[in-house]
């Protein structure tokens, strides 16, 4: 008898849901879970109408409107702006003539596509998970093989539940070691794509492995996931495993009693075998990263807090020299410049990169105490109802607000300019979102990407801060005690 090939955690997902391969080796794909948001859709819907089709499996499938939404009050009256409010509209309007589940807007369980689906028990391991958005990545996290797709792809996905897919190759991006204080998953990602850059992940699909990640939360591993598509990956990927299992256990649309020891069992088959082959291999220290800071537009033009503005001149061939005095000059920024002393305009702690509850702790840890500085907007948007739920439970909207931070309502807010959230022409963010790209959170806005601690931190000194330089925050002021 001889020995199976040992196979990586993403062929064995791959090959758990190939329906059959066609000659070319496309494989069609089976799809457990079809995501859908307000903006991919329309058209979508548009061609099946036309064909006089129905979704293969309506029940797979679940919508929710996060891109357009307002994030203040006025999104329980009427949406504004009338190209947002026809989006959502257009989704209502769709999910109900072909009988697709909804998250309405007024449901505490709102939020963002990428944050309710782990959340709620829709994305498990091992399963095959698209949406028409390139951060589905996120759910790789839990295990799955998780991926954005086009909207004609979208339709293909209702009309049959499959989708055609060339095997990508494999990667796998080692993190040794333990992280430092003051540094997160965030700092581990935006680390990753400064190395290999925003091409670095190209036709593969990341599996991140090493100590540094299998120490994180589930919350960190979806960090990571969710950027692994601005390293230029297909998808990114962490193995299931113990922290992975307590995280899904008892969720809303999770396996319960014996289906879920049995779905455990299969889970468990899912890691890479010992001796898979990976095509690309990359290693990182976790012991070495800084906390991290985007200066440029684009998620590889990242450097440690601690580094100063680059000089265009000194790049190597003159195409990256203009396109280096370009950033400069689009970010406001001069060569040899302190990133530490660069003052900012605005602070955005959300989205689907850090929108979650660890992320909302970890910015109110530093925000505890103190206050924002004169002159800056901060503003806390919770990745989805329930993790502002969760967090008023535990007072943090309290220690926001209390800061001088606004405490809004769940939705992708200012990760992108679509909805109220948006910079001004020449404000400078610190932003937990994952796009730094020019006029991305605003025309003329300029972002640097962070950890939500890194955001906090520069909304109460009024500057790009290194977190690990501020004091520990003042002690809570003692209960007072009943007489
Ligand atoms: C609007 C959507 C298609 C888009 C994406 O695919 O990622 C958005 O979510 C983004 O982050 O830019
Ligand atoms: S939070 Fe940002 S990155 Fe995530 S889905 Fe919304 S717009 Fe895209």
């Amino acid at each position: 008898m001889t020995e199976p090939t040992p196979r990586t955690l993403y062929d064995k997902i791959f090959d758990a849901h190939l329906v059959e391969t066609t000659e070319d080796g496309t494989g069609l794909l089976y799809i457990d879970r079809h995501l859908i948001h307000e903006v991919t859709s329309p058209q979508a819907f548009e061609g099946l109408r036309q064909a006089g089709r129905r979704l293969r499996r309506p029940e797979a499938t679940i919508a929710v409107v996060d891109h357009n939404v307002p994030t203040d009050a006025s999104r329980h009256t009427t949406i504004v702006e009338p190209e947002s409010r026809l989006q959502v509209e257009t989704l209502e309007r769709n999910v109900a003539a072909f009988g697709v589940p909804y998250i309405p807007l007024a449901s505490e369980k709102q939020g963002i596509v990428h944050i309710i689906g782990p959340e709620l028990g829709l994305s498990l391991p091992g399963m095959t998970i698209v949406c028409g958005d390139s951060h589905t990545s996120t759910h790789g996290a839990l295990g799955a093989l998780a991926f954005g797709i086009g909207t004609s792809e979208v339709e293909h996905v209702f009309a049959t539940q499959t989708l055609l897919q060339k095997r990508a190759r494999n990667m796998r991006v080692t993190v040794d070691g333990t992280l430092p204080a003051g540094c997160t998953a965030k700092d581990i990602v935006l680390a990753i794509i400064a190395k290999i850059g925003t091409a670095g992940g190209t036709g593969h699909v990341i599996e991140f492995a090493g100590e540094a990640i299998r120490a994180l939360d589930m919350a960190g591993r979806m960090t990571v996931c969710n950027m692994s598509i601005e390293a230029g990956a297909r998808a990114g990927l962490v193995a299931p495993d113990e922290t992975t299992f307590a995280y899904v256990k008892g969720r809303e649309h999770a396996p319960k009693g014996e289906a879920f020891e049995r779905a455990v069992a299969w889970w468990k088959t899912l890691p890479s075998d010992p001796g898979a082959r990976f095509d690309t291999e990359v290693r990182l220290d976790a012991a070495g990263i800084v906390p991290q800071v985007s200066w440029g537009t684009s998620p590889e033009d990242v450097l440690p807090i601690t580094a100063t503005v680059p000089d265009p001149e000194d790049a190597a061939d003159e195409a990256r020299r203009a396109q280096l005095r370009r950033m400069v000059e689009y970010m406001g920024l001069t060569p040899g410049q302190p990133l530490r002393e660069l003052a900012v305009d605005v602070v955005f702690i959300g989205s689907c990169t850090n929108g979650r509850i660890e992320d909302m702790r970890a910015a109110a840890a530093v925000a505890r105490g103190r206050r924002v500085a004169p002159g800056v907007r901060a503003m806390v948007v919770p990745g989805s109802g329930l993790v502002k739920k969760q967090a008023e439970a535990e007072g943090l909207d309290r220690v926001f607000l209390e800061a001088g931070f606004e405490w809004r309502e769940a939705g992708c807010s200012m990760c992108l300019g679509m909805n109220p959230d948006k910079l001004t022409p020449g404000q400078r963010c610190a932003s937990t979102s994952n796009r730094n790209f020019e006029g991305r959170q605003g025309p003329g806005g300029r972002t640097h990407l962070c950890s939500p601690a890194m955001a906090a931190a520069a909304a109460v000194t009024g500057r790009l801060t290194d977190v690990r330089d501020l004091a520990p925050a003042p002690a809570p002021l003692p209960e007072r005690q009943a007489a």
